[in-house]
C-alpha cells in the first residue's frame, strides 16, 4: 500500500476522495464535488472533510517543489457552508519557504467564486530519518 493510498487523492483507495491537485505557478489547484456521504449536519459538507481538503493542498504545495512534509499546525476559518452536490475549487500556495518549514495559505471557493474557507499551515519537511521512519522511499 503506498501514496495511491491517501485519503485525499489516493486512486487506489475506495473510501478515498479522488483529488487530482496540479501545478499552478508555485502553488497547487484542485477540485472536489461533495456527495451524501460527506455530510455533516444535513446538506452540508463535514467540517473534517473540509479540513482534509485544506491540509492536503498545504501537503501538495511543498510536494510540487521536491519536498516531504508533514502538517505540524493548521488554522482553519469556515466561513460558508459547502453544500451537498456543490463542486469547490481548493487551492494553496507558500506564503514562507525555507530548508525546514513552510507557510502555506489555502482556500475553497464555490463556483460563484464565493470563499468558503481558508486556512494557514505550518509544514515541516520531514529529515531522511522522518522519512525512513515512516515508510516514505521516493515519490514518483
Ligand atoms: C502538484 C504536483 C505535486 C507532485 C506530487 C508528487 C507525488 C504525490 C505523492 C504522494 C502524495 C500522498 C499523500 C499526501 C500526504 C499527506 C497529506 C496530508 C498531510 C498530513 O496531514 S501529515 C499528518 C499529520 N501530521 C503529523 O502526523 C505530524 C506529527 N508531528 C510530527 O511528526 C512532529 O511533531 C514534527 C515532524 C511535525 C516536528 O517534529 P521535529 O522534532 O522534527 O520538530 P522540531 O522540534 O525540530 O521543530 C521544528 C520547527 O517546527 C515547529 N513545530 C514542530 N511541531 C510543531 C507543531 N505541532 N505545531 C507548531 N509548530 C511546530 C517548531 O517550533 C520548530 O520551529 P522553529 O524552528 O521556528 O522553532
Amino acid at each position: 500500500m503506498g501514496f495511491d493510498y491517501c485519503f485525499v487523492c489516493g486512486e487506489n483507495n475506495p473510501h478515498g476522495l479522488h483529488i487530482h491537485f496540479e501545478r499552478d505557478g508555485d502553488g497547487v489547484v484542485g477540485y472536489f464535488q461533495t456527495e451524501r456521504h460527506h455530510m455533516g449536519w444535513p446538506n452540508v459538507q463535514h467540517g473534517g472533510i473540509t479540513s482534509s481538503l485544506l491540509d492536503e493542498a498545504s501537503a501538495y504545495v511543498p510536494l510540487n517543489l521536491g519536498l516531504v512534509t508533514v502538517t505540524a499546525q493548521l488554522n482553519i476559518s469556515f466561513k460558508k457552508p459547502i453544500r451537498v452536490g456543490e463542486r469547490v475549487r481548493i487551492e494553496a500556495h507558500p506564503t514562507k519557504v525555507s530548508s525546514r518549514l513552510l507557510l502555506v495559505e489555502a482556500r475553497i471557493t464555490g463556483e460563484d467564486g464565493e470563499e468558503k474557507a481558508s486556512s494557514n499551515a505550518k509544514m515541516i519537511v520531514l529529515t531522511k530519518a522522518q522519512k525512513e521512519e515512516l515508510g516514505i522511499g521516493e515519490l514518483s
